[in-house]
């Protein structure tokens, strides 16, 4: 069964809006566990508009599942952030400076020698390397030969899909994670991934072992309250 991170930006950019400590995302991040999460997701980024670069050590300090950070690997500050606060996983995401939110994976072609080089960097560091790749199989086989331990599939696509044509929104995806599953890479899913598109993905992708969930989960918990979604969450991955 596929495990669930909580990413947890969204209730940094409310706790932002304000200027003061409410809420608490320490506190969110310990109740999310208490809920049943299997991890928290964070995604700093330059502006710190929502996770703020101490709230790494912070929540580092306190997370007992696993602590995964995503980033832009191009900004050293980034690379230092992670080296520093040693998470469980560190997730390569190709940001653009002053991106709304990722938009694309890696070019794994391209950037071959560029994530050869920084994935080491966090390996040396005994953290767990996921890169973020688009559904294709030609991206999937360059990743794996970039030595990280997981590909995240960029799900916009599919979730964009899913109430056209779910079958045919899946099928990139199908083929992507049996591809990488065939070359022995962890497989983790995640953007748009919500209620409604979350079950369908994953009884589908037997070997997914991951999804990390911000966005819809934080906006459906003000409908059904923290606790209840979380395990509305988990309840979709349970035939995974
Ligand atoms: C990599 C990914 O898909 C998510 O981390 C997403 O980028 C969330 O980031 P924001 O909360 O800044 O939109
Ligand atoms: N890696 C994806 C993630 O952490 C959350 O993305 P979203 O659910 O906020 O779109």
């Amino acid at each position: 069964m596929a495990r669930l991170s909580v990413n947890i930006n969204k209730i940094a950019t409310l706790r932002n809006s304000r200027g003061g400590n409410n809420p608490d995302l320490v506190q969110v991040a310990k109740d999310c566990e208490r809920f049943g999460a299997q991890g928290i997701t964070v995604h700093p980024r330059p502006d710190e508009r929502h996770i703020r670069y101490q709230d790494v050590f912070d929540l580092k300090k306190i997370v007992t599942t696993e602590f995964n950070i995503e980033g832009n690997c191009q900004e050293q500050k980034f690379v230092d952030l992670v080296l520093a606060s040693k998470p469980e996983q560190v997730t390569l995401v190709p940001d653009a400076l002053g991106q709304i939110t990722s938009n694309h994976g890696w070019d794994t072609v391209a950037n071959q020698q560029y994530l050869q080089d920084i994935i080491k960097v966090f390996k040396d560091a005994s953290i767990r390397v996921s890169i973020f790749v688009d559904p294709v199989i030609g991206m999937v086989e360059a990743a794996a030969t970039t030595g990280t331990d997981r590909i995240e599939l960029y799900t916009e696509a599919y979730a964009t899909g899913y109430h056209q044509n779910k079958a045919e929104a899946l099928a990139p995806y199908v083929k992507a994670a049996e591809k990488a599953h065939e070359l022995g890479l962890g497989i983790n899913a995640g953007h748009d991934l919500d209620l409604h598109n979350l079950k369908y993905f994953a009884e589908n992708i037997p070997a997914l072992d991951e999804v990390s969930i911000g966005h819809a989960l934080i906006s459906d918990a003000l409908y059904y309250g923290l606790e209840n979604t979380i395990q509305m969450y988990l309840r979709q991955l349970v035939n995974g």
